[in-house]
């Protein structure tokens, strides 16, 4: 008995002050971290959306994006969730009959209805964008181009999204919100990383957009834009080259090989074997080609492909002036540009044209890449459309025009190099986005990107709480310590016989 009472003695945890204390501690502790993931737990996710049409001169698109709603304006991620191509050329070519241009959206609009959730449509933003097409369009006749945007504001307006307007982007919003597409997906505003230099070819314009050391926007300024993004100064050289997108290109190229007015044009960058009948009218409708209007003009020509890259690359190059520049260094037609910095990504038409011909791979030679070019022209028409009983006879008869058009672009025009071309990625996607200017215009109509960076917590929740947990732990022990350190004041409450 007397051995029983003596361990009892030296060990306090069998007394009931000591059970009591640490019960108590051991519920404080449970509660203390219950209460800390409970109050810190991510919040179930919810999200908000906005869409963008892009009416380019060729086609519209509609992209849905969509961001956490409780990151809005700060540190959210805004991801690409939908496309929808619209059926049909691009709303400039529905001049002389507006309101199909507004039918012709429909489809789309419907999906979007049912792919963003009922309850967000009312705060849904919708905006329509407008490029080359609607610009050319515009500079011809800007009534016809008011009654395009007329009709497909009222049919938009008729969708539950919060429509805020249509109109035409300049070719440096273009150009800009390109770049910032590109760099936002890749994350390199958010870090301040060393940016990506945006290449995109549309059907009308192009687009370069990239930041360069030796550019501070003091020489030719209206290539300048300046952004300060998350706490970050950037100084932009953009430029868009209106009627240098690849169906304007074609055109001018043609037209130039054409301008004596013959029967029979026999065109380098067609294959051979390729025939058809085409209207002059049409070669010369448009303001990138009227001025190179023969003075007497057959009705018809026989366009007829030879298949030659290197004369192909003739003809292109006659397209572009090179003898004209006022500033320190030009890229083509008088247009300033600096030194060029990579890396670039290029997109659109770049990345439709390359993946075809399954070049997109530059770390190939640039001289390796024009020698498969030069084969792929030089195979004849027929036996290019046994290879390729998929792709749309449009698109397959111009891919050697065009692969000759982007490395004539990308070399005389923008002065790439053999060692430069490197630099170049052509891309489609960034993670689950599509390269463009759509997500870039977004941002910024919904100020979405600040211009500082925004505080964040200087834990991540997980570690926050392990850290809360530890703290507490320690304090328990530290506090049943105190206890003990006091047990020569604690009142005994031995059996021992009293010695009175
Ligand atoms: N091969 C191929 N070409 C395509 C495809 N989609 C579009 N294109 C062509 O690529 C070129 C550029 O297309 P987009 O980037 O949509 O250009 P856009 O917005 O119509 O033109 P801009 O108004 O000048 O910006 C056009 O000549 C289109 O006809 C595709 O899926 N495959």
């Amino acid at each position: 008995m007397s051995a029983q009472r003596e361990m009892k003695e030296k060990n306090p945890w069998q007394t009931p002050v000591m059970i009591i204390i640490t019960v108590i501690g051991v519920i404080a502790i449970v509660a203390l971290v219950t209460v800390a993931v409970l109050q810190n737990r991510p919040l179930l996710q919810k999200y908000k959306y906005g869409i963008v049409l892009d009416a380019g001169s060729s086609h519209t698109a509609l992209y849905i994006y969509e961001w956490p709603a409780e990151k809005d304006n700060n540190t959210g991620r805004v991801e690409q969730t939908h496309s929808c191509k619209v059926k049909g050329p691009g709303i400039s070519s529905y001049a002389s009959a507006p309101l199909e241009a507004g039918e012709s959206l429909r489809a789309c609009m419907q999906e979007a209805e049912k792919l963003v959730p009922g309850k967000r449509h009312h705060e849904t933003p919708l905006y329509l964008g407008a490029t080359a097409g609607m610009r050319l369009l515009n500079i011809e006749n800007s009534s016809a181009s008011d009654k395009v945007f007329q009709a497909v504001g009222d049919a938009l307006q008729k969708f539950p999204f919060s429509y805020q307007g249509a109109r035409i982007l300049s070719g440096q919003e273009e150009g800009a919100f390109g770049w910032v597409t590109v760099n936002y997906l890749d994350d390199r505003l958010k870090q301040g990383l060393e940016t990506t230099g945006a290449l995109d070819l549309g059907g009308a314009s192009t687009q370069i957009s990239f930041v360069s050391n030796n550019y501070d926007g003091s020489e030719s300024p209206r290539n300048s834009v300046t952004f300060r993004l998350y706490g970050n100064d950037y100084n932009l050289y953009t430029h868009s080259f209106l009627c240098y997108g690849k169906d304007q290109a074609l055109k001018m190229t043609l037209a130039q090989m054409a301008k004596e007015g013959p029967a029979t044009v026999f065109d380098p960058c067609f294959h051979p074997g390729y025939t058809a009948t085409k209207n002059y009218s049409i070669l010369y409708d448009g303001p990138c080609v009227s001025d190179r209007k023969p003075q007497a003009a057959l009705a018809t020509f026989t366009h007829t492909g030879k298949g030659n890259f290197l004369q192909c690359q003739e003809a292109v190059k006659s397209v572009f002036n090179f003898t004209y520049c006022k500033y320190s260094r030009c890229s083509f037609n008088g247009v300033f540009q600096p030194l060029l910095q990579g890396p670039f990504g290029a997109f659109s038409a770049y990345y439709f044209v390359m993946n075809f011909l399954n070049l997109t791979d530059t770390s190939i030679p640039l001289e390796t890449v024009k020698d498969s070019l030069k084969r792929y022209c030089a195979t004849p028409w027929n036996q290019i459309m046994l290879l390729h009983p998929d792709v749309k006879l449009k698109y397959l008869a111009e891919y050697c025009f065009s692969g000759t058009y982007i490395l004539t672009l990308l070399t005389e025009g923008y002065n790439f190099t053999s060692k430069s071309y490197s630099d170049i990625k052509f891309i489609k996607k960034i993670k689950s986005s599509d390269a463009g200017w759509t997500l870039g215009y977004m941002l910024n109509l919904t100020n979405m990107i600040p211009a500082e960076n925004p505080d964040s917590p200087p834990l991540p929740h997980v570690g926050y709480v392990s850290i809360l947990s530890v703290i507490a732990v320690l304090l328990f022990i530290l506090f049943i310590l105190f206890i003990l350190s006091l047990r020569p004041l604690w009142p005994r409450c031995s059996k021992q016989p009293q010695i009175v």
